[in-house]
C-alpha cells in the first residue's frame, strides 16, 4: 500500500482542561499517513485520482478552528471520523503533538491509527 504524508502541520486551536487554556488558542502538530494506491493518479497524473494534501491540510485547518476539544484524544479521534467521511481514506496514522504543554517534556501528544489496510501487494 502507498502512503500520502503530511508533516509538520501546524493549527491553531483552542484546546485544555483548565479554564485558562479556554481563553486562548494553542498550537497543535500533526503527521498523518493516509493509505492509498497512487498509480492510478500516477499512470494518468490526475489530480483528482489521488488524496489531495493541499485540500485535506486546509480541511484540518478548518476543523482547528471550527472545535475547542478539552482533550487532544478527542481532537484526534473526531478529525480522523471527519478525514475518513470526507476523502477517499480506507486507513490513516495520526500524529498529534502538543508543544509546551509539558515544560520538561521535549513533546506530548499520541499517535492513532483508523480504517482497514489494504493486503501488501
Ligand atoms: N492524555 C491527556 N493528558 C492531558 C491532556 C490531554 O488532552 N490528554 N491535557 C492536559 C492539559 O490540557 C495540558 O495540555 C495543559 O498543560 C493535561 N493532560
Amino acid at each position: 500500500m502507498d502512503h500520502i504524508l503530511i508533516e509538520g502541520l501546524r493549527v491553531d486551536t483552542v484546546i485544555g482542561v483548565y479554564d485558562w487554556e479556554r481563553t486562548i488558542t494553542q498550537t497543535l502538530e500533526l503527521d498523518l499517513t493516509l493509505a492509498t494506491d497512487i498509480r492510478p493518479a500516477a499512470a494518468s497524473d490526475d489530480l483528482q485520482l489521488t488524496l489531495d494534501y493541499a485540500a485535506i491540510s486546509a480541511r484540518i485547518q478548518c476543523f482547528a478552528e471550527a472545535h475547542q476539544f478539552a482533550l487532544v484524544e478527542t481532537f484526534a479521534e473526531r478529525l480522523a471520523a471527519c478525514l475518513r467521511e470526507e476523502f477517499a481514506i480506507t486507513w490513516l496514522r495520526l500524529r498529534l503533538r502538543k508543544p509546551g504543554a509539558v515544560p520538561n517534556a521535549r513533546s506530548v501528544g499520541l499517535e492513532i491509527e483508523r480504517g482497514e489496510r489494504s493486503p501488501t501487494r
